[in-house]
């Protein structure tokens, strides 16, 4: 099995003292800034004035304008959208990179398409938390973490690999497991698994589920609950013990089910269009098409986003989320907040 570094493999003294510019703050540069502050690193972000900058401020962050910010730092680890990276990159952070400075990411996106090309007199690693980073917070402040992964694309200090776990180790990867990857197999698998089987593959599953129920005659709210809300009491299970813990835990009915009926849903030709999706991340046509969509002003992309707020799932759940205060599950310091209310 891979090398899994934890806190106590970590030495983060070769990140502490140096300064760190979180260039963004939404949903992983608020948690890493807050995260990697509370675990005594010298954090500065970097934003454009707006909605960010506020919050970055109101939460008591020394906020600067991205060049201030990267120009200043010894550290700069790139939180903005993929799409903005390389047009913020080449104005305002690569003209003050400078010859000991380390260059982070959380997806290698930018790098390993050729959208941003770093100058060979700087470290480049990138430290990529496997969650959405508003958990990166939550979870942090519950004491745990989310697991990352970390990869060096350039090492010019000799320490690239102990900056990238020390800083994994300061936003609380480490606490849940930190395991090492490169560049490409950062890229590619994770945007293969955000597309064909997390955000992609499991909203047009809940989607099908769901009109299938409906379009039989039943009552949305019950196909609500039983393909979307019950999804998340499911995959916690398989969350905490596997495929197996939560086959352990379901019905011998529902499991038999799952045997006999789950290959029906996803067969031999889903797989095969798997493999489709995975080539296409490979050969760099779907980083074409984001690329284009996105000078293009993104036209399917608010066509397509528009058109699936109006799907009725969309309708019932809001409705019902409404009426069900406990859905959100509260962070510990929320909880403690709450009760002293
Ligand atoms: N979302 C996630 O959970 C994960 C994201 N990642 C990666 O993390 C990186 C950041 O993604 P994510 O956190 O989702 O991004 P968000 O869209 O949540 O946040 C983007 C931040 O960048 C700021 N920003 C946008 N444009 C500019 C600009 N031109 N100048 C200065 N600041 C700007 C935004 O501020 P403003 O308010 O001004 O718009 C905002 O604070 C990406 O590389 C992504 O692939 C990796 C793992 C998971
Ligand atoms: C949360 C995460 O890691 C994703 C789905 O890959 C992303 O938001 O980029």
């Amino acid at each position: 099995m891979a090398k899994v570094y934890y806190n106590g493999d970590i030495n983060e003294g070769t990140l502490k003292g140096k300064k760190i510019a979180v260039i963004g703050y939404g949903s992983q540069g608020h948690a890493h800034a807050l995260n990697l502050s509370e675990s005594g690193f010298d954090v500065t972000v970097g934003l454009r004035k707006g909605r960010s900058w506020d919050q970055a401020e109101k939460d008591g962050f020394d906020v600067k304008t991205v060049k201030e910010a990267s120009d200043e730092a010894d550290v700069i680890m790139v939180l903005l959208p993929d799409e903005y990276q390389p047009e913020v990159y080449k104005a305002e952070i690569e003209p003050g990179l400078r010859a000991g400075n380390a260059l982070v990411f959380a997806h290698g996106f930018n790098v390993h398409f050729n959208q941003v090309v770093p100058p060979a007199n700087v470290d480049v690693f990138l430290v990529a938390p496997k969650g959405p980073g508003h958990l990166v917070r939550r979870t942090f402040e519950d004491g745990a973490g989310v697991p990352a992964l970390f990869g060096v694309y350039q090492d010019v200090s000799g320490n690239a690999k102990e900056l990238a776990l020390a800083y994994a180790k300061g936003i609380g990867g480490a606490r849940a497991g930190v395991l090492e990857t490169s560049f490409k197999e950062e890229t590619e698998t994770d945007l293969f698994g955000e597309q064909a089987v997390l955000c992609g593959g499991l909203s047009s599953l809940v989607k099908a589920g769901f009109e299938t129920l409906t379009e039989a005659g039943y009552q949305p709210e019950v196909a609500y609950f039983e393909c979307l809300h019950e999804l998340k009491l499911i995959v916690d299970l398989m969350y905490e013990d596997g495929i197996a813990g939560m086959r352990y835990s379901i019905s011998d009915t529902a499991q038999w089910g799952d045997f006999v009926s789950g290959p029906r849903v996803v067969d031999a030709d889903t797989k095969a269009r798997m493999k489709d999706i995975l080539e296409d991340i490979q050969t760099g046509k779907f980083a074409k098409g984001w690329i284009l969509e996105n000078k293009l002003n993104r036209p399917e992309f608010h066509a397509i986003n528009e058109k699936e707020k109006q799907h009725p799932i969309e309708q019932v759940g809001k409705e019902l989320r409404a009426m069900m205060p406990f859905v959100k599950p509260k962070s510990k310091k929320e909880v403690v907040a709450s009760a002293k209310d």
